[in-house]
């Protein structure tokens, strides 16, 4: 045995980047807080319909229904709105209406989050910084939603302020490197290598990074091998540059 292993922890949340691009995504109630669960679905892709009746909208969700960026249904919840559905985020002032749609999700199995009823949610939202593809999400499991957001904005400001942009350029890297050494044999070393970019390259280099850099620093690309931005940018292909190199 080779140990030590990590000691198990129990009573947290499994915490996951759930992938609902185009998946349906089903929101009862249209008020203050279904307008929250909407923009974070929207902001994952899915594609959402609202039910409720329309004298309950509140006026930011109207105006998603507005500029359909949510399909509406305007009336009460009825369970044939299940059909077809991948998630279900209710959010009504009724709770007998929440436990009788929770049950229903249960029956089919449909993944399902009451507002405001920890016992009947499969999951729960947390609180979320976003910076461009970076997420950073914090949750109490149940127990202070209102210290999760003082956690999460307390996170958010001791972040460099280009982190978002240094993501989406190591985001672009990546996806050029799978080209230039896409077999899965080579995993391992192209993982090493990537590895060895973001940690020996500065935030600042990696956002400066222009796709021009990208092509350069990846005709490097060699296990092991990790060229500073300023080698990539000096070098010339006729071999002119013979400065510093490696770091
Ligand atoms: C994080 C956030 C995400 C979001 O909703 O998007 C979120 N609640 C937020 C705010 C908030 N919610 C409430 C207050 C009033 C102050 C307070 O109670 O603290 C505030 C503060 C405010 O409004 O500023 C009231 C409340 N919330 C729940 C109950 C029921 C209960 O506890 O029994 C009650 C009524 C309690 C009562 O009657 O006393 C339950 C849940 N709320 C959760 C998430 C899940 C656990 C997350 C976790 O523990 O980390 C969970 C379990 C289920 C779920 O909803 O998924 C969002 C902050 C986002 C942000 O701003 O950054
Ligand atoms: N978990 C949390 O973070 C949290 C925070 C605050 C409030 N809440 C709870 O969430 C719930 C909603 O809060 P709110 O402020 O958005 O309420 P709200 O009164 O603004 O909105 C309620 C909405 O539900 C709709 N509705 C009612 N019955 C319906 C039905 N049978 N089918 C479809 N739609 C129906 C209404 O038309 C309205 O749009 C409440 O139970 C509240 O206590 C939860």
């Amino acid at each position: 045995m080779k140990g030590p292993y990590p000691e198990i922890q129990g009573g947290g949340s499994l915490i996951l980047a759930w992938q609902v691009r185009n998946k349906k995504v089903l929101v009862v109630g249209g008020g203050e807080v279904a307008a929250g669960r909407i923009v974070n679905v929207l902001n994952a892709d899915a594609r959402v319909t609202v039910v409720s009746p329309r004298e309950g909208l509140n006026e930011e969700v109207a105006y998603r229904v507005e500029q359909k960026q949510v399909e509406f249904i305007d009336r009460k919840f009825e369970p044939a709105d299940l059909d077809g559905v991948d998630m279900v985020l209710t959010a009504v002032d009724d709770a007998e209406a929440s436990t009788q749609i929770y049950k229903l999700c249960h029956e089919r199995r449909i993944a399902a989050n009451i507002a405001d009823v920890p016992p009947e949610c499969d999951f729960y939202f947390g609180s979320v910084h976003r910076d461009g593809p970076l997420q950073i999400m914090v949750s109490t499991n149940g127990n202070g939603p209102k210290l999760a957001n003082i956690v999460r904005r307390q996170i958010a400001n001791t972040l460099p302020h280009n982190i978002g942009t240094a993501v989406t350029r190591v985001g672009m890297l990546r996806r050029k490197l799978r080209k230039v050494a896409p077999t899965p044999a080579e995993g391992p070393k192209r993982m090493q290598w990537m590895s060895k970019v973001c940690e020996q390259w500065t935030l600042d280099e990696l956002c400066d990074m222009t796709e021009e850099d990208m092509e350069m620093l990846l005709g490097f690309y060699e296990p092991g091998n990790v060229p500073t931005l300023e080698a990539v940018r000096l070098y010339q292909p006729d071999g002119a540059y013979d400065g510093p190199f490696l770091i």
